[in-house]
């Protein structure tokens, strides 16, 4: 991405993170719109974001007030710097309060708070909103305690809320241009007609931002990467993110990618089968099956308590993986130097601490991606083609290598497994089984009633209780199971999903009728938060 932003130089978008939620939006919107988006940390040196010779630089919002001291600021020089090469700035709630603040203007706190939905009127004729379509009432989403009160020299209103508040700001001589709401949220209902308008007509960037070039740009990387007679290795889980990872790596260096797929008795329905036959026969990735089931059951017998389990199946993964590479530095005759890993844009975000934080700016990657790492004493060198992407870009990238759409549209599933969706000893009983079943059928009916691309994740979940019941003219005592299927965004929040009640009393009907050992159905009616995604 480095490199594709070096070739997109003059049509890249530089976005300054100051802390706020929204951040990633703005980087996606403008990606969705065709536009070459890189996100920086808010006080990024004037050095580092000027490599990106950027056309627009957005200033994100933030959870701080310009007054608090320490608040995160920009690098000394920085409308110097953008005014003498014409650069387009644009600030967006604290973004826009920090141009004020900059340049001797006044912010102060707002005195009534403006949050949630709002209408703001733009003043007719002004560069942002010019005198078209845009140029009309808009309900915009806003989430501000101070406000601005006395322009910098040069600057006008370009919209007012109908508070009276500062709605936009405008000094187009100098490309500097500020909105007080946040056009990248949905609930914005005209944010990305607001978007185009800035991108497309303000700064006249092109939209020339394209999968193919990405996948050919990572290509070339990975060839310069991993030398002519190097070796990398790749855990792969049956997920999008490893199997697109490996499948980009495959086609730049070949046989000398190495892959490993585990089974840890903790797979659903048929999932090794199904897996093995995708990376086989439709990717020809080149993949070992190492069947450790028995190893991690083993293991896991009689631990209820979730974090042993979890820290049990991490350390049962990292002797497997040790096993394999092992193995394969015998059969080689040297040892791999590269671990592909399938990271993703936003796991490399969300973990930087925010500006203003008091913690350094890193590029750590989420410790759950250790789940597939292997042992620190190997000494590999990481490659992560995928770091650089969001989700939905990965999706495209895999339909480019033609990866199976099917394949690319799996709900995400965790890397400890069905561990976490069986409450307690994973070895009791015939919960294994049990879960499985409930699990394929629920995802079956989701899959026939067209529902299963509308929903992020759909499960079912073993709760280790008996409960009475009559089935045949007979009590029963059997288990216990949960339904849950949530939609999301991005996987951080989630709503539960609001079947037609006809749909789960269907998928009740057919579990109890055909899996042995339930005689319950629940379904969860919790959003992320106050509950997570998984159980456990
Ligand atoms: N059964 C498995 N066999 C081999 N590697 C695995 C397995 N499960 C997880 N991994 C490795 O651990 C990494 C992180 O697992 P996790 O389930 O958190 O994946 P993820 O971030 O959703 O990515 P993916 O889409 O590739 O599953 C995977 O990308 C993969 O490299």
């Amino acid at each position: 991405m480095e490199q594709a932003a070096a070739k997109h130089k003059g049509n890249t978008v530089v976005v300054l993170d100051f802390g706020s939620q929204y951040t990633h939006l703005i980087t996606r919107r403008v990606r969705q719109l065709g536009v070459c988006s890189v996100c920086l940390i808010g006080n990024a040196p004037l050095s580092t974001i000027a490599s990106y010779a950027p056309s627009l630089i957005i200033l994100s919002g933030g959870p701080h007030s310009v007054h608090e001291h320490g608040s995160p600021s920009l690098p000394p020089s920085f409308f110097d710097y953008t005014v003498e090469h014409s650069i387009t700035v644009l600030g967006i709630c604290y973004g826009l309060q920090l141009i004020v603040k900059v340049l001797g203007g006044h912010v102060k706190p707002a005195l009534s708070q403006e949050y949630g939905r709002m209408e703001v009127q733009p003043v007719p004729g002004s560069a942002l909103f010019g005198d078209g379509p845009l140029c009309t009432r808009l309900s915009v989403w806003m989430s501000h305690g101070d406000e601005a009160v006395e322009l910098p020299n040069g600057f006008t209103v370009a919209c007012k809320s109908m508070q009276g508040g500062i709605g936009a700001i405008e000094n187009p001589s100098q490309h500097i241009y500020g909105l007080q709401f946040h056009p990248e949220v949905t609930h914005t209902l005209r944010g990305i007609e607001i978007l185009k308008q800035i991108l497309f007509n303000v700064c006249n960037i092109k939209a020339d931002w394209k999968m193919q070039d990405v996948l050919e740009e990572q290509l070339k990387l990975i060839q310069s990467t991993i030398g002519p007679t190097e070796h990398a290795i790749c855990a792969l889980s049956g997920g999008v993110d490893s199997t697109v990872a490996a499948t980009l790596v495959h086609k730049a260096i070949g046989e000398r990618l190495h892959c490993v797929f585990v089974d840890n008795g903790l797979l659903r329905y048929k999932e090794r089968e199904r897996v093995m036959s995708t990376f086989e026969k439709e990717l020809h990735l080149p993949v070992t099956c190492v069947d450790a089931s028995e190893k991690f059951l083993s293991k896991l017998k009689g631990v209820t308590d979730p974090e042993e389990k979890r820290k049990m199946i991490g350390r049962e993964f990292i002797c497997t993986f040790d096993e394999f590479a092992l193995k394969l530095e015998r059969e080689l005759g040297k040892k791999p130097s590269f671990l592909v890993q399938g990271t993703l844009y936003p796991d490399v975000i969300e973990s930087c601490p925010p500006p203003g934080s008091g913690k350094g700016h890193s590029h750590t990657i989420k410790s759950h991606h250790n789940v597939g790492g292997l042992p620190k004493e190997m000494q590999l060198k990481l490659v992560e083609p995928l770091r650089w992407l969001f989700k939905d870009e990965v999706r495209k990238l895999g339909e480019l290598m033609n990866v199976p759409v099917g394949f690319l549209k799996r709900h995400p599933f965790p890397g400890p497994g069905l561990a976490v969706r069986i409450l307690g000893d994973v070895t009791q009983g015939d919960a294994l089984e049990i879960i499985r079943e409930v699990d394929e059928i629920f995802i079956n009916s989701l899959k026939e009633a067209g529902l299963y691309d509308s929903i992020w994740q759909a499960f079912a979940v073993f709760l280790p209780v008996k409960t009475v019941g009559v089935q045949g003219d007979r009590r029963s005592h059997s288990n216990a199971v949960a339904l849950r299927a949530i939609t999301s965004e991005d996987g951080m929040t989630a709503d539960w999903y609001q079947f037609d009640p006809k749909f789960l009393a269907d998928v009740s009907a057919k579990v109890c009728n055909s899996v042995r050992g339930v005689n319950r159905i629940v379904y969860d009616i919790t959003s992320k938060p106050p509950a997570t995604v998984e159980w456990e």
